[in-house]
């Protein structure tokens, strides 16, 4: 059993990445006590609340203005409390329907990004009406997966939260929906809100929908029953999510537990609930679903990697090489790879995958798919020898490792 994994980072491997943003002024999570979820989320100072299409316009494809203006109010309402909120904001797609003549969400992309252009508009125009009448500023933050997922774009977009918010203002988000298309797409603003999260060193995330809470089946379903808290949303059991959503809606509830999934296993605690239970929610009431934090904060390019990428190929590691990789959290080198599959270049992400196929870590490769067949198995050294010293750089760096 060989040990392909190394924990000292080769010469030439892929760069260590600069030092993260200051640390967050977050609670240590509490692992395991769910009733501790709602104090927390009562008392974080910096809140971010993503609010779904349903939640904000009628069925005919227009705002509804009633539902704005009690989100605004509720929100307010936070603020005067003396905390920070992060709005992330979906309905650019839905209140553009109506006045385009729309009847439905359209399938095709440009007519989708048509309608984001139209509604995005109208959507910031009535926050910032309502949040005026409380004497709160808003601006408006359109990001693009890029953003959130790219180093030095990932720097800008965090400066750019910041000052807002040191400024007192209230950032609206969503994605830049007019620009991207489908390979640069997020798709659902519930991941997009749990990556902001993480990018504005939130201290808790709220997600608001046309449903009170998770339920253990689709809420219409006879004996579905409403899921009070969760203590590690990776190993839920017994819930079906499979039914969609809201006509307008995107995700359904996969998306939004995948959004607690990268909030909680960051630190961060979350909350699923009405949007007509905004201030309920944010007080630490019984309303909704608690997902309690189970993890610690990482690096956002990390939590791109297991969250939001798409692997190109994959890796199968010996068994030595996967408890490097997954315990000791070393690099892996050539000498622990038995095959390799895809067709990736250096820099993509690819999922590394034990010897039984289950799929262990995903990493970002520092080599084309089409130059590891004739490295697998082989001792760095032996590499370097025969190749050059170009072949001392490890294949995925612990340091661009994600274990799953
Ligand atoms: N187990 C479940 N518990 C609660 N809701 C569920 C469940 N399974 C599916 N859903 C659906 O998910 C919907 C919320 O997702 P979505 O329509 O995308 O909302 P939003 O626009 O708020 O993002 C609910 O209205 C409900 O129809
Ligand atoms: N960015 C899109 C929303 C995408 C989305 O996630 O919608 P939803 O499932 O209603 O939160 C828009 O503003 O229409």
């Amino acid at each position: 059993m060989s040990d392909g994994a190394t924990d000292a980072p080769a010469a030439g491997a892929a760069t260590r990445p600069q030092r993260p943003e200051p640390a967050p002024r977050r609670p240590e999570p509490v692992e395991g006590r769910a009733a501790d979820t709602r104090h927390q989320i009562a008392a974080a100072r910096r809140v971010v609340v993503k609010v779904g299409s349903s939640s904000l316009t009628s069925p005919d494809g227009r705002l509804d203005l009633d539902r704005v203006a009690r989100l605004v109010d509720a929100l307010a309402g936070v603020r005067q409390q003396g905390r920070e909120v992060v709005l992330v904001s979906s309905g650019a797609i839905a209140a553009g329907l109506a006045p385009l003549g729309l009847r439905r969400r359209p399938r095709d992309l440009a007519t989708q990004q048509a309608a984001a252009a139209v509604g995005q508009g109208l959507l910031v125009e009535q926050y910032m009406q309502r949040f005026a009448r409380h004497r709160i500023t808003v601006g408006q933050v359109l990001l693009t997966v890029e953003d959130v997922t790219v180093q030095s774009k990932y720097r800008n977009a965090y400066r750019t939260a910041a000052k807002l918010l040191e400024l007192g203002v209230l950032p609206i988000v969503n994605e830049n929906d007019t620009v991207a298309t489908k390979e640069i797409r997020f798709g659902d603003n519930d991941r997009l809100a749990a990556l902001v999260a993480h990018l504005v060193h939130a201290e808790a995330l709220v997600l608001l929908s046309d449903v009170p809470a998770l339920y253990t089946a689709h809420p219409e379903t006879p004996g579905a029953e409403r899921v009070r808290d969760v203590v590690d949303v990776g190993a839920l059991t017994g819930i079906d999510i499979s039914r969609r959503g809201s006509a307008v809606g995107t995700g359904g509830m996969v998306t939004k537990l995948e959004a607690a999934r990268i909030a909680t296993s960051a630190g961060i605690p979350a909350l699923l609930g009405a949007a007509d239970d905004a201030a309920a929610a944010l007080a630490g009431q019984d309303v909704g679903t608690a997902f309690a934090a189970t993890g610690r904060r990482r690096p956002t390019r990390l939590l791109w990697l297991a969250h939001v990428s798409d692997a190109q190929g994959s890796l199968v590691l010996d068994a030595g090489a996967v408890q490097a990789v997954t315990q000791r959290k070393a690099s892996l080198l050539p000498a622990g790879i038995t095959d390799v599959h895809g067709s990736f270049t250096a820099g993509e992400p690819v999922d590394l995958v034990g010897p039984d196929g289950a799929v262990v870590a995903r990493g970002l490769v520092s080599y084309d798919a089409a130059d590891l067949p004739q490295m697998i198995g082989q001792r760095t050294g032996d590499l370097v020898e025969e190749r050059g010293a170009e072949y001392a750089r490890v294949v995925v760096h612990r340091d661009a490792l994600v274990v799953l």
